[in-house]
């Protein structure tokens, strides 16, 4: 490797780029062995690029990091059946939160066993299909579903359902209000200090046709204090010993969800799985010890962990304008359709031009969409050569989780696709969708 390429690549150790990723000489940004501005002629733009290089490291990283656990990949983050199959052969399982992603799972071959459902209200069709696939665990998330559980077991040739109780431990994960699912008051699971959760628990060991295997908690997302996981499994510990007590029955399964946080910009906190890891050991070997439990085999679901820094989208600038106050304002071909994160949880993003050189002269402007809402921005305070103009390509990292799985057709845009790259090669895992996909399903 030459020397200056030697530098680049250090400069994008930056964690909020894929893996693979470095800046080429040409002004162009390389990930998977292929430059961004390539893929943007070949495939057009608002583009997708996911390196899958950066998905089966971050498999791995919780693998190795989690031996004894079983690490469920969480696909609302992002699911195709390309995606399915990197987790399958990196040894995960998969939860599924409707009967649209367990199709996926399915028809990618992907074993029944370990395919967890999810959802605070599964509609009968989406418990149908759990059922009829047989899946590995269903965790339960109202009293209706026990009892709808219950009725389709009775008059069914399935097996046995699996059941675990999702639990609301009271813990703030301190996240964004909206992604926040671990306190009481909230749509998620059975409250730990209103008494629901042992009612749950108790209607579940009840009913002969269900097997109950443990307790499910999931305290929200992009979270990045331990404190947080730490509290929650206590309390989940104290709940597996009062079942005990009160049943004499000892779980032997607990899935302490997802939600560990990733720096989406260079310098924001992110969650390291081997620190969660060596943490959440010593909590459950210390709870357990106190509550004379042998320690339950843990379930983890990580989503964003895995899927968040493998993506990067592209964007062509349609136009620059300066605002009557003087800013820059960058529109690009794409937005809140993609991208409803900024919108919805005031996420913020970086972003670079990428495809040529700068002629220098950095200046602040704020990317925004195109749609037809003024809250339509992308990325705020960036920054830019001055000569910024439209037909340039920009480049926003950390885009592979809760973009694609999150994106709308608002405007009537089609969705934009997503692309593997890996070595060199690229390959289609969600095509660009069409005017006439649209058209199609218009009935009248
Ligand atoms: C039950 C459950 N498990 C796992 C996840 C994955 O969360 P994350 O992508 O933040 O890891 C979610 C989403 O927050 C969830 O609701
Ligand atoms: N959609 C959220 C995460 C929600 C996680 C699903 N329970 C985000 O983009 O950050």
């Amino acid at each position: 490797m030459n020397k200056e390429l030697d530098v680049v690549v250090t400069q994008v150790k930056e964690s909020v780029w894929p893996v693979t990723a470095y800046p080429r000489q040409d002004g162009d940004m390389a990930v998977g062995g292929i430059g961004l501005a390539k893929l943007a002629e070949r495939f057009g733009t608002p583009l997708h690029v996911m390196d899958e290089e950066d998905v089966r490291r971050r498999c791995r990283a919780f693998t190795r990091a989690f031996p004894e656990a079983d690490v469920a990949y969480a696909g609302k983050a992002f699911l195709c059946r390309v995606m399915a199959g990197w987790i399958a052969s990196e040894g995960l399982s998969l939860d599924v939160c409707s009967a649209g992603e367990l199709a996926v799972a399915r028809t990618a071959g992907f074993p029944a066993r370990k395919v967890l459902m999810h959802g605070n209200a599964k509609t009968p069709d989406d418990l149908r299909a759990a059922l009829s696939y047989g899946v590995g665990r269903i965790v339960v998330d109202s009293f209706s579903e026990i009892t709808r559980l219950a009725a389709m077991a009775a008059g069914g040739t399935t097996p046995r359902p699996r059941l675990m109780v999702r639990v609301t431990p009271g813990v703030d994960g301190h996240t964004h209000e909206a992604i926040s699912t671990g306190t009481d008051d909230q749509k998620f699971g059975f409250s730990l200090a209103s008494g629901a959760a042992a009612e749950a628990i108790q209607r579940v060991i009840a009913q002969r046709r269900l097997e109950l295997v443990g307790l499910h908690c999931h305290i929200g997302s992009q979270i990045t204090d331990l404190d947080a996981f730490d509290l929650s499994a206590r309390r989940m510990i104290g709940l597996l010993a009062a079942v005990r007590d009160a049943h004499g029955i000892t779980l032997p399964q607990l899935d302490l969800g997802g939600g560990f946080g990733v720096p989406y910009r260079e310098g924001d906190p992110e969650l390291d799985p081997q620190a969660l890891a060596d943490r959440l050991h010593r909590v459950l070997r210390e709870a357990c010890d106190e509550n004379r439990l042998p320690v339950p085999k843990i379930t983890i679901e990580p989503g964003r962990a895995i899927a968040a820094r493998a993506g990067v989208t592209v964007y062509r600038v349609v136009s620059v304008k300066h605002a009557a106050s003087g800013g820059l304002l960058v529109a690009v071909n794409g937005g809140m359709s993609d991208n409803p994160r900024p919108g919805l949880y005031g996420a913020r993003y970086s972003v670079r031009l990428i495809g040529r050189k700068s002629l220098g002269g950095d200046r602040t402007a704020t990317v925004v969409g195109r749609h037809c809402e003024a809250g339509d921005v992308l990325v705020k305070d960036a920054q830019f050569p001055a000569d910024i103009r439209p037909g340039d390509l920009l480049a926003i990292p950390c885009t592979g989780a809760y973009h694609h799985s999150m994106a709308s057709n608002y405007n009537l845009v089609p969705r934009p696709p997503v692309l593997a790259v890996r070595e060199g090669r690229a390959r289609l895992m969600i095509r660009r969708e069409t005017e006439e996909d649209l058209l199609r399903r218009d009935a009248g």
